[in-house]
């Protein structure tokens, strides 16, 4: 693989000590001290809103602190801009990532680079390189002639891997790099980065997913309201309650509530017959009645998401019937299966349905707002109050709702798109990963709505990645593998290692 310029053994990579960052009305950061050693990994946890992305933002040269100091291999170092950072060794991958799409894989790897420098006069020669640093990262097959555009989330994500590689980084910061990877992957991800450390690379992992936390970290530092509440934690001793009481600083059971008995008469909402796709998916069938939960767990590229899009009508089906309350909606027709009362909370939520400059309860209300008109004007008192209930259920931080969605944190972000969904009187609701991005606490504030939904007479079909939540909500479950169903059955009688071999049989052939 590449060489790495590392610092001497024992010497702490970055010292960060009493980093304060202002935005208008809000103090980010108050005070956030952090230590990396050379060759750890080093998770970073907080609940949304904490400070995280921030804190990385000014460690990547994106915002200049208001106050503290940054050293770096024991130097006081001043990093006012991205390359500033990068030039020291410090690169981090995000989750939306800065990838250029058109581009080619090769031409993202080294984007920015002096060719001169590096010798890569010849496309040829970027080519060749490039091929290598993917090999190394366990992804020889993606082929770096190719449009980064058309590579998986996944792809990318090792294509900004690579590029940290390519300028020599020694200190990678992953903002929650497993969202958008499957447990293979996850696998492959966790290989090259111990792959990293044993070269005395540095990784800063983000991620809200503690039992990731539990198997790649090495110290933990927990953030709270912009300062540091602990650091230097052991990653695997430290018990899940503490760490969760620092984050949070209260106790929660991280508990799924318990599920209300489906009444086997209740009439069944939502009715698919043998829907298929052109390889994505084929003769997927299944009912959910008033009050029922299904889940429908699966590798990420088994279906799951291109199921709940056609349902909706943002895909069109190639064969099958969709009914609702007993009326067939026509193929690829978003607005009928809306006016028959469906709703998706699509999986990309960020960006894509948010308006950003709009006030946090507007994009709430925003698909409500036939609630709030009376006699033809909006009620803007009874819009906001309904919206602040919903944000105060899933503890959006801050609490203000009349503050730009843009000025949010990004997994408070995401409960701003959910809480729009879950305030829509729907007939069916289609979550696709209603938790991802989302702290501790408010999945436990999630769960608890979902099944509150559900109690109301809501149909509601689940899509997540994580077979616990799948398990743990859903009354009944699909099992994906390769956009067909391999089973189906109460959630009582499945538990996660068989969920597990299902998706995973014959994905080695
Ligand atoms: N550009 C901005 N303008 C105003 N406030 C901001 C801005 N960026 C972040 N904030 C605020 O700073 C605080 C910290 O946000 P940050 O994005 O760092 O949180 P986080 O820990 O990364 O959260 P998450 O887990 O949701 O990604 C939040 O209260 C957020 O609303």
């Amino acid at each position: 693989m590449t060489e790495y310029d590392v610092p001497a053994a024992g010497e702490d990579l970055l010292r960060m000590t009493g980093i304060v960052k202002e935005f208008p009305g809000v103090r980010a950061l108050d005070g956030v001290d952090l230590d990396i050693r050379r060759g750890e990994v080093h998770c970073l946890l907080g609940q949304n809103g904490a400070g995280k992305s921030t804190l990385i933002r000014v460690l990547t040269g994106a915002h200049k602190p208001d106050a503290g100091t940054i050293h770096v291999n024991g130097e006081l170092v001043s990093l006012h801009t991205p390359a500033d950072s990068m030039a020291l060794g410090i690169a981090a991958i995000y989750q939306e990532l800065d990838l250029v799409p058109d581009l080619t894989v090769a031409e993202n790897v080294f984007l920015g680079h002096e060719p001169a420098r590096f010798g890569l006069t010849r496309r040829h020669e970027a080519n060749t390189k490039a091929r290598e640093l993917l090999k190394g990262l366990g992804h020889g097959e993606i082929p770096p002639g190719r449009t980064v555009g058309l590579l998986s989330a996944a792809g990318q994500q090792v294509v900004s891997m690579a590029r940290a590689l390519s300028r020599k980084a020694r200190l990678i910061v992953m903002d929650e790099p497993s969202a958008v990877l499957d447990s293979e992957e996850v696998d492959n991800l966790f290989r090259v980065i111990r792959d990293l450390t044993s070269q005395g690379v540095a990784i800063v992992y983000i991620s809200h997913r503690l039992e990731e936390i539990r198997e790649i970290g090495d110290r933990v530092t927990v953030l709270k309201d912009g300062a540091t509440v602990a650091t230097g934690l052991d990653a695997r001793e430290t018990p899940t309650a503490e760490l969760i009481r620092l984050m949070t600083g209260r106790s929660i059971e991280y508990v799924f509530p318990p599920r209300t008995e489906v009444v086997s008469t209740a009439p069944v909402v939502l009715e698919v017959e043998n829907l298929s796709r052109p390889r994505e998916f084929a003769g997927i069938g299944f009912s959910v009645r008033a009050g029922e939960i299904l889940g429908l767990a699966g590798l990420v590229g088994s279906g799951r998401s291109e199921v709940l899009e056609t349902v909706y009508g943002a895909r069109k089906a190639a064969t099958g019937v969709v009914r609702v309350d007993g009326k067939v909606l026509g193929a690829g027709k978003v607005q009928q299966a809306v006016k028959a009362g469906v709703g998706l909370a699509p999986e990309e939520r960020k960006g894509q349905a948010l308006l950003l400059d709009e006030a946090v309860y507007k994009n709430i209300t925003v698909s409500s707002l036939g609630r709030f008109a009376s006699a033809g004007f909006l009620s803007g008192h009874a819009e906001k109050q309904a919206a602040e209930e919903l944000t105060k259920a899933l503890d959006v931080r801050p609490a203000a709702v009349d503050i730009p969605v843009r000025n949010l944190s990004g997994g408070n972000q995401q409960k701003v798109v959910l809480a729009r969904w879950l305030m829509r009187d729907c007939r069916v609701l289609l979550l696709d990963e209603p938790t991802r991005g989302v702290d501790v606490g408010a999945r436990s504030e999630i769960y608890a709505l979902v099944r509150k939904l559900a109690a109301n007479g809501v149909a509601i079909v689940l899509v997540s990645s994580e077979v616990e939540e799948v398990l743990g909500l859903a009354d009944r479950v699909i099992v994906m593998r390769e956009g067909r169903a391999v089973h189906t059955g109460p959630a009582q009688d499945i538990d996660e290692h068989r969920v597990l071999d299902l998706v995973m049989e014959g994905s080695a052939v």
